[in-house]
């Protein structure tokens, strides 16, 4: 579904992510670790279009989106959250959502200005899919509360189902489960599945192993930019380039974090 090829960005002479090669299979969940700094949200940013690589390719179902622009690549299937969820405080988690949803979908001003026929049925349709994200997420409870109020975990919810708001085949997911308690991490694991159970393609970045362990198809771990391995998650646990990265080469396997 997505393949990279050679993919490069360098900011001012530093080379974030380095030649990565790589591909991500429909229907999966993948995952990208490495330590701080390792290049995961740079990586992410190519593959959604926020900035674009230096060189390399960026090929999603057989087209090549290298260099598009953030919107357009939403608009072929590839939707992300981020490591922090902004949300408009003040609003309902609802009025978030048709917000999310409307600045995802919208109509050109000349609609806006006219308060066109097309509009008022794209304000219903966002209702409708705002509605169904927060149900598909489990926050329909907490439609008409504060998003100010709202924990660390149903802000995360909140973010997967703005991300749902495209209808995407592929979620990139940054942190899915960061800042939440050990419990609430096996709810968002579950929840991932049910994306996955659903049709859709998952790539997350995480560091939480175990959760990642449990959950991927597919590891691809990053230092200092380059992958240096890939596989399923007990190849990776016991690659020596992996346990060197994350612990030093002094460590035995059966101590390696991952
Ligand atoms: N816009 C930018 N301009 C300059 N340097 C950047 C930019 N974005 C990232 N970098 C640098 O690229 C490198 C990789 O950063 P990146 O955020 O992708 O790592 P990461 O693996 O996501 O780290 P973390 O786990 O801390 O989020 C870092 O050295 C970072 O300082």
């Amino acid at each position: 579904m997505l393949e990279i090829t050679d993919l490069t960005k360098q900011f001012f002479g530093l080379t974030a992510v380095d030649r990565i090669t790589t591909r991500f299979e429909r229907g999966q969940v993948s995952a990208i670790i490495g330590p701080n700094g390792a290049g995961k949200t740079t990586f992410f940013n190519l593959v959604a279009g926020t900035h674009p690589p230096t060189s390399g390719r960026i090929v999603f179902n057989g087209k090549d989106v290298t260099g598009l622009r953030p919107d357009h690549v939403a608009r072929l299937g590839i939707a992300r959250t981020f490591q922090t969820t902004h949300l408009f405080e003040n609003a309902t988690v609802l009025d978030n959502l048709i917000v999310g949803h409307r600045l995802r979908t919208q109509s050109g001003l000349w609609d806006v200005l006219v308060n066109s026929r097309r509009l008022q049925g794209e304000e219903r349709l966002c209702r409708e899919k705002a509605r169904e994200a927060l149900d598909f997420v489990g926050l329909s409870h907490v439609a008409n509360r504060i998003a100010a109020d709202i924990t660390q975990e149903e802000r995360k919810r909140v973010a997967f189902a703005l991300a749902l708001a495209t209808d995407p085949e592929l979620l990139l997911l940054d942190e899915p489960a960061g800042g939440v308690n050990p419990e609430e991490t096996v709810g968002l694991a579950a929840l991932i599945r049910k994306l996955v159970d659903h049709g859709k393609t998952v790539c997350l970045i995480e560091h939480k192993m175990d959760m990642i362990m449990r959950l991927a198809d597919k590891i691809v771990v990053l230092n200092n930019g380059a992958k240096i391995a890939e596989g399923t998650p007990a190849e990776v646990r016991r690659d020596p380039h992996v346990i060197e990265a994350y612990l030093g080469t002094e460590h035995g396997a059966e101590h390696a974090a991952v």
